[in-house]
């Protein structure tokens, strides 16, 4: 059995992850911590690997405090830059288990979100104009999404590896409503009661549209996700940093 911590267990995500470990055949609730809690209470003795879904303010120090409890753990939280993942990596070298440690961090779970991802950087280079939608619940504090801040950086790499110019245009005013611009590449947040969880990849050339939808109308669709790289932690993933479940996919 696979002993699994969780921290932010009170949360969306967190309490999906609980009844996702609870469920599991080959997965054992370890702890279920929240703010507050004390995160050296986890430790090797009773913990295989963490799960953590707080909030971006605050997932970076727990990563730390966790490497320094030498467990391995799975980050769903948003909000991760590469300065951030350089003091992942500096604690991960200082750390008690700098050969052996393994920290996991995805975007997203959702399969359906990850192919997405996959098909449009895929796609990117055979097209001229590309923009990045996503629709998410009001609840969401971070705009925009961790998953279209990667995709639009995955676009914009493809689009620089072939050689490609900037997508065209000719926006002379802009109060805001052409979106944020990371990397090349205009990124649009919606925020709708109703919704869960969303992205829309537009592409386009003179004459022709792709477009690539992924949808999550429920956080049951980020478990079998989790779970994977819970497994894969448990298992044979490499040490160090890995970003993306792309990794842990047959793609
Ligand atoms: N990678 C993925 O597939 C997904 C990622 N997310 C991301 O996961 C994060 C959490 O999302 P939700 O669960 O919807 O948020 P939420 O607000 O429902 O839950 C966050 C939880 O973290 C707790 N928390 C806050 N500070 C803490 C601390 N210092 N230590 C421990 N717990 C603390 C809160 O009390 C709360 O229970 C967000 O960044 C969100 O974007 C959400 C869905 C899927
Ligand atoms: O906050 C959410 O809900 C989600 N957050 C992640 C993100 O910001 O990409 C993953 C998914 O979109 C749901």
């Amino acid at each position: 059995m696979i002993k699994v911590s969780v921290v932010g267990a009170k949360g969306r995500m967190g309490s999906h992850v609980v009844e996702a470990v609870n469920n599991a055949s080959d997965t054992q609730l370890a702890l279920a911590l929240d703010a507050g809690d004390d995160l050296t209470q986890i430790t090797p003795d009773n913990t295989d690997v963490v799960v953590e879904f707080t909030v971006p303010s605050v997932s970076l120090n727990n990563v730390l405090t966790l490497i320094g409890q030498g467990v391995d753990v799975v980050v769903g939280t948003t909000g991760w830059t590469d300065e951030k993942l350089a003091q992942v990596k500096e604690a991960i070298a200082q750390g008690p288990k700098p050969d052996a440690q393994k920290v996991f961090i995805a975007p997203n779970f959702a399969i359906s979100a990850v192919l997405a991802d996959y098909f449009a950087v895929k796609a990117a280079k055979y097209f001229e104009s590309a923009e990045v939608i996503e629709l998410h619940h009001p609840t969401k504090v971070d705009a925009p999404s961790g998953t279209a801040i990667h995709t639009a950086r995955g676009i914009a790499e493809a689009r620089k590896s072939a050689g490609m110019s900037p997508v065209p245009d000719a926006t002379e005013t802009d109060g805001g409503s052409r979106g944020q611009v990371i990397d090349g590449i205009h990124v649009h947040a919606v925020r709708l009661r109703g919704l869960n969880a969303h992205e829309e990849v537009l592409f386009g050339n003179a004459g022709e549209q792709l477009t690539i939808r992924a949808d999550s109308f429920d956080r049951t669709s980020f478990m079998p996700g989790v779970l994977l790289a819970v497994r894969k932690l448990a298992g044979d993933a490499p040490t160090g940093v890995t970003v993306g479940l792309d990794h842990f996919l047959d793609l």
